[in-house]
């Protein structure tokens, strides 16, 4: 599967609690089969992602954030993960440096859509991880590829950064393409009890590097 004509498709002011952005609107089209899954959830092969953007970006290499979509945490404030805390750490952050990224990518539930990430949540609840729930409704344990992000940042003349992640696979999909990561920011937040699970197995399993435990 190949990522082909990511076009900007909106640019527009964006005063917010965090700060004042200008908020873009990108898209791409995905062509080929989807290598993901069995039953395809994503019957879309369009890819969005909507990108606040802060800043004079071009002088340094700017702090980026490649936030993927999580309805639960983001919108609800779900403290089943992490993910609402770092994008509040994520937009911290930026509006702490006056400039910066951050890419708001449409791959909810790693990519499987909201109403699988639902099921795997079900199948959680049964006892298995994070993986092994994708694994056993037909999926990959991760489906992102990082195409769409790198291409924006491409476009956006953006040829080295400062990434917030705690995962490798971002980084090695912006150097593959030729964009360079200068720092690895941590994206760590405070801990609960109730994503404890969901951390560990990111670890174990998904290779994401945490800081604040030993393995
Ligand atoms: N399949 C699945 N996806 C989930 C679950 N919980 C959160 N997600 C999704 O996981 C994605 C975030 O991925 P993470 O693995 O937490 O973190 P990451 O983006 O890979 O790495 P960081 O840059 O360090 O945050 C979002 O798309 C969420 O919707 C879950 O239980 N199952
Ligand atoms: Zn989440």
């Amino acid at each position: 599967m190949s990522l082909e004509s990511v076009r900007q498709v909106a640019n527009a002011d964006f005063p917010s609690r965090w700060g004042h952005f200008r908020i873009l609107g990108f898209e791409g089209v995905q062509v080929g089969a989807q290598p993901c899954c069995k039953e395809s959830a994503l019957t879309s092969q369009k890819e969005e992602a909507a990108v606040l953007v802060m800043g004079d970006i071009h002088a340094t290499p700017p702090i980026v954030r490649i936030h993927s979509q999580c309805l639960t945490g983001d919108v609800f404030h779900s403290l089943r993960c992490d993910c609402r805390l770092q994008l509040e750490l994520a937009l911290r952050m930026i509006t702490e440096a006056g400039a910066g990224i951050l890419i708001y990518e449409q791959q909810e539930g790693r990519g499987i859509g909201l109403m699988a990430k639902l099921k795997a949540y079900e199948l959680q609840d049964q006892g298995l991880d994070t993986v092994e729930a994708n694994v056993e409704l037909g999926f990959k344990p991760d489906c992102r590829e990082f195409e769409l992000p790198a291409e924006i940042l491409r476009i956006m003349g953006v040829p080295a950064v400062r990434l917030i992640t705690n995962n490798p696979e971002k980084v090695a999909a912006l150097e593959s393409v030729g964009i360079r990561v200068v720092e690895r920011i941590p994206a760590e937040v405070e801990r609960a009890e109730t994503f404890e699970r969901y951390l560990r197995v990111k670890q174990e399993k998904m290779g994401h590097i945490f800081e604040d435990v030993q393995p």
